[in-house]
């Protein structure tokens, strides 16, 4: 029995019905749940609970961005769901977030994890120069995760490219967590800086987040059973 395994499954459906026939299929110790802010918001703290209660680790994707006492109110709340993991922008600044690691150490929930979004993984160079110019995306994570870092927080999302380079620089149990994973020759949507499952964890990557290429699989137990021995 895993009870740390390392696939993050995004559940990002607009019915409840497909996500729980899917979770149906599916064992707390093949993979954790994340869920997002479409399923957040079209069914709320319920649903969250509900998947809590089946056994799940739930990391609650909502990339929390505000003042900071807005943000950490919002954090504490999210904790005491139960949430496994939460997390906020690390954009929204040093203080922003030690107020969030803050209330979540308050909270009654004060394990719960909590990290912080450096670059999205859906941009590349060029995305990234319209918004914060002249820096790479790898400059920019590395700025954002050493931030987070001075905050006291478990960890980052990042892409599994720049896993290497944070794995060097931060102590093993910062939390590496990556979106933008696509087996070989899947489709890769709107991401751009992606990898494999066995190139990210040979990156040093903590957790995989994979949603379309297991939800939309035709045959996501199966996927998910195959991930999981590409990465074992
Ligand atoms: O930088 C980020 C941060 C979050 N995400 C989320 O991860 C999943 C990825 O889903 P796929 O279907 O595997 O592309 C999705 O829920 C995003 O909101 C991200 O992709 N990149």
């Amino acid at each position: 029995m895993n009870q740390d395994p390392k696939v993050i499954v995004a559940l990002d459906f607009d019915t409840k019905e497909e996500a729980t026939a899917l979770v149906a299929q599916l064992d707390p110790s093949e993979c954790k749940l994340k869920v997002g802010k479409e399923m957040f918001t079209l069914f709320g703290p319920d649903f969250v609970k509900l998947l809590i209660a089946k056994g799940f680790d739930i990391f609650l994707d909502l990339k929390f961005h505000d003042i900071p006492n807005t943000v950490a109110k919002a954090c504490k709340a999210a904790a005491e769901l139960g949430v496994w993991m939460v997390n906020v922008h690390a954009s929204g600044g040093l203080e922003m977030m030690q107020k969030a690691k803050q209330a979540i150490a308050d909270s009654t929930h004060p394990e719960t994890k909590l990290i912080a979004v450096t670059v999205l993984t859906s941009m590349d160079a060029e995305q990234l120069a319209q918004v914060v110019p002249a820096v790479t995306p790898a400059e920019q994570v590395t700025k954002l995760a050493t931030l987070a870092n001075q905050a006291g927080l478990d960890g980052v999302v990042c892409s599994a490219q720049e896993a290497k380079l944070l794995r060097d620089k931060f102590a093993p149990d910062f939390l590496l967590v990556t979106p933008g994973i696509r087996p070989a020759g899947s489709d890769k949507g709107d991401q751009k800086r992606v990898m494999t499952p066995a190139m990210a964890m040979k990156s040093g990557v903590s957790y995989l987040v994979m949603g379309r290429p297991i939800t939309q699989s035709g045959h996501p137990l199966e996927t998910l059973k195959q991930v999981n021995k590409d990465i074992a």
